[in-house]
């Protein structure tokens, strides 16, 4: 390997290693940048995803045409086209009956939107990998990585099509909540896996951290509470995905309850997991709660240890980012759930899943990958 390469984490080289080193930083910061904004995109799309389905305007779009998709109706009859499909299916009878073409239209447009918007992103993943590829601004390793995070894209834009086509059942108004799940799981893992790969161009290698006692307790209570807020963005799909936001619409109490009733009536008990509204909410307030307290041990823990500046500051981000995310749970669950609402949370749970994995890379041992 050239003797001035950029070493990133777990070996991945940036290119640029028989030039001179300012040429090197100078492609870490551009391989970021075009990281950095690709996170921007996808933090969009996260949005759209939300104000999509709060908007019931996911189903719009019946047919999975993933290229020549990209071109809306232009005629008359091409509208009338989609809006006659669109009326086959119980969710137009049930939720939107006589809406007209006018009102299919409102709802086109936002899911076409969310779609181009991934169309765009895999572009804007592929154009630029390809070119960098090609001049030897990345290496190799980084190279596939990007590219394995471009088919897992591909296949998170087939996941999105396996979640719509459940919604077109007979009887159902809205998509399977498992798919649901899935689908908003993959995204925030792709998310997470760009924003780390992103981080660790900018800063290939781990500011030199305290290998005290308190530094390796933070790093523990961090990862901690990295799976708990994972495990409530879980539950919080599942809480979406079964409408159980609509029900239960009080705080801290449910309805009066400390815990709902009937929290375990489905056989087998994991169904109640899935399926029993009551059991879904309080799951996920129950995972909010305990993230919220991971993230106060580890604030406790980490600045009264040798933490130094970039990740006390991350840390304290983290802390106020679970406060306000808490805040925007407990408000979309009094108000019942309005659009502005449900998306604005549903968004907040990326941003907050951004200071974590900001968090998580500051804390990092200098071998992590
Ligand atoms: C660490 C704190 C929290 C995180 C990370 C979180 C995350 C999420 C996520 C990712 C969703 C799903 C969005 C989707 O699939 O579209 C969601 C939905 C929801 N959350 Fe939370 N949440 C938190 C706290 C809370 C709290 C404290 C409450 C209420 C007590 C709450 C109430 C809700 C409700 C009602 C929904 C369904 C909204 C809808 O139908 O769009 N959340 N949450």
């Amino acid at each position: 390997m050239p003797s001035d390469a950029v070493l990133l984490q777990g070996g991945l080289e940036l290119g640029g290693g028989d030039r001179p080193a300012t040429l090197a930083t100078r492609n870490a910061h551009l391989v970021s940048l075009w990281l950095f904004t690709l996170c921007g995109m996808l933090l969009v799309m996260i949005a759209l995803g939300g104000a999509t389905r709060l908007t019931g305007s996911g189903l719009s779009i019946m047919e999975w045409r993933p290229v020549t998709g990209i071109i809306p109706p232009l005629t008359h009859a091409q509208w009338e086209h989609e809006f006659a499909l669109y009326q086959t299916i119980p969710q137009y009878r049930i939720l939107h009956d006589g809406f007209g073409l006018a009102g299919f239209q409102r709802i086109f447009w936002l899911e076409w939107i969310h779609r181009f918007c991934g169309r765009l992103i895999g572009l804007m993943l592929f154009v630029p990998l390809l070119v960098f590829s090609l001049n030897g601004t990345i290496g190799t390793r980084l190279a596939i990585r990007l590219a394995l995070l471009f088919v897992l894209g591909g296949l998170q834009g087939g996941i999105g099509w396996f979640m719509v086509a459940s919604g077109f059942d007979p009887d159902s108004t809205r998509v399977e909540p498992v798919r649901l799940v899935l689908h908003l799981c993959f995204a925030f893992s792709l998310y997470a896996a760009i924003l780390w790969t992103a981080l660790g161009v900018r800063t290939p290698r781990p500011a030199g951290l305290d290998a005290g006692r308190g530094v390796a307790w933070t790093r523990g209570l961090a990862i901690a509470s990295a799976v708990l807020i994972a495990l409530a963005i879980v539950a919080g799909g599942f809480t979406a995905g079964t409408h159980a936001g609509f029900t239960y619409n009080t705080y801290p109490d449910m309805d009066g309850h400390l815990l709902p009733p009937h929290y375990a009536r489905l056989v087998p008990f994991w169904r109640n997991l899935v399926e029993n509204l009551g059991t879904v909410q309080f799951d996920h307030r129950a995972l909010a709660s305990l993230s919220v307290v991971a993230v106060a041990l580890t604030l406790l823990v980490g600045l009264r240890s040798t933490l130094h500046k970039p990740a006390r500051d991350a840390l304290m981000l983290l802390g106020w980012g679970v406060l306000a995310q808490y805040a925007l749970g407990v408000t979309t669950l009094l108000l019942v759930v309005p659009v502005w609402a449900g998306t604005l949370h549903q968004t907040f749970a990326a941003v907050l899943l951004t200071l974590l994995i900001v968090l998580l890379h500051r804390l990092r041992r200098p071998a992590a990958f």
